[in-house]
């Protein structure tokens, strides 16, 4: 039996694109069983929808908002929470109901960097790597223990766009890496 992963995404929703199309392969231990957002314009539902992955949208409200999240992950059999580019905090309640069963994945190299606006930072303190890590969810943002890294160069009069693709690039190749050894810990 896979594994069955749900998805939380509030955008593009690029790294779930990388998960789905990783699950493809039979050897795999993961299948992303659904895909749900807080955004109904979340431009990723319709790339999971149109790999026959059941998409769902939460209600308006963080308590409503995660509870729906609970019920429809509970409802497909899920067993492994994969946040990707998930930009809300969840609750403390949500986390113990999930304990160690949630990852994510961050444009920075933990702890360096929690929150928004890593590649800005990276460069402003002029450091020569950015990356990215996938780490445990817990209570405390961006604080759970890492599972996985990548590093990439920052280049001399790189814009923080220009860095955040080539992080995003390192992100598509350590998700479904990181996920695969996660649900087989
Ligand atoms: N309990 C946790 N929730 C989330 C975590 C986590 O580690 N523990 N990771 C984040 C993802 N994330 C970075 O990877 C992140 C997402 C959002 C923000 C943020 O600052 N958001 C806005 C809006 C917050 C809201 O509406 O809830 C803000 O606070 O202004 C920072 C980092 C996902 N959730
Ligand atoms: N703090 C959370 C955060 O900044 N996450 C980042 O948002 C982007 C989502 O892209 P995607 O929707 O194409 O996967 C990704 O770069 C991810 O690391």
């Amino acid at each position: 039996m896979k594994h069955r992963v749900g998805v939380l995404i509030s955008g593009r929703g690029s790294n779930m694109a990388a998960l789905v199309a990783a699950a493809r392969d039979p050897a795999c231990p993961y299948e992303v069983a659904v895909v749900a957002s807080d955004k109904a314009d979340a431009a990723g539902l319709a790339h999971a929808a149109a790999n026959g992955i059941p998409v769902f949208v939460g209600p308006p409200g963080k308590i409503a908002r995660e509870a729906s999240f609970d019920a429809i992950f509970r409802a497909n059999g899920v067993d492994t929470i994969a946040l990707a580019g998930y930009m809300r905090l969840l609750s403390d309640e949500f986390v113990a109901r999930w304990r160690g069963s949630i990852v994510n994945i961050h444009p920075s190299l933990l702890p360096a960097y929690k929150g928004l606006d890593t590649h800005a930072r990276a460069i402003a303190a002029g450091d020569a790597h950015g990356g990215c890590s996938v780490h445990v969810v817990t209570e405390e943002l961006d604080g759970g223990a890492v599972l996985g890294q990548a590093r990439v160069p920052i280049l001399p009069g790189d814009t923080p766009d220009a860095l955040a693709e080539r992080v995003l690039a390192a992100e598509h190749l350590l998700y479904p890496k990181v996920l695969a050894e996660f649900v087989t810990r």
